[in-house]
């Protein structure tokens, strides 16, 4: 079974990012198994090491969207690209826009090690 950390990575971890071709939510959406049942409708992927994102976890404490307080803000911008489903999409022809911004990120942390196990938003 796939732990909730390794989801995290699966979801939204790209270091290797961002390729700024058009179809790079089309094929990662894909390639992550987020196009599987339905289409997730909206998915950032980070390209920064992992490192640098697992250390969010030890920044500022802020409040999640769902209320927990088990969120951090990164104390920087990073290199993030948003995927969001079009209105003409139809499963299982998932079809995404590419946007890549630079953002701070809002994670959700959990666990012994305190790791990233939820992406809250980027602002
Ligand atoms: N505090 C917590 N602590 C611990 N766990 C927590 C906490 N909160 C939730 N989980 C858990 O996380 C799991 C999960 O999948 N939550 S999810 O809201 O649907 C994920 C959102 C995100 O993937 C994506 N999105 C969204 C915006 C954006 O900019 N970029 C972007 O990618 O859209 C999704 C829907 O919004 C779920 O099991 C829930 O229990």
């Amino acid at each position: 079974k796939e732990s909730r950390a390794m989801k995290f990575q699966r979801q939204h971890m790209d270091p290797d990012g961002p390729s700024n071709n058009s179809n790079y939510c089309n094929q990662m959406m894909r390639r992550r198994h987020m196009t599987e049942g339905r289409c997730k409708p909206v998915n950032t992927f980070v390209h920064e090491p992992l490192v640098d994102v697992q250390a969010v976890c030890l920044q500022g404490n802020i409040t999640c969207k769902n209320g927990q307080p088990n969120c951090h803000k990164s104390s920087s911008s990073m290199k993030i690209t948003d995927c969001r489903v079009t209105r003409g999409s139809k499963y299982p022809n998932c079809d995404y826009r590419t946007s890549q911004k630079e953002r701070h990120i809002i994670v959700a942390c959990e666990g012994n090690p305190y790791v990233p196990v939820h992406f809250d938003a980027s602002v």
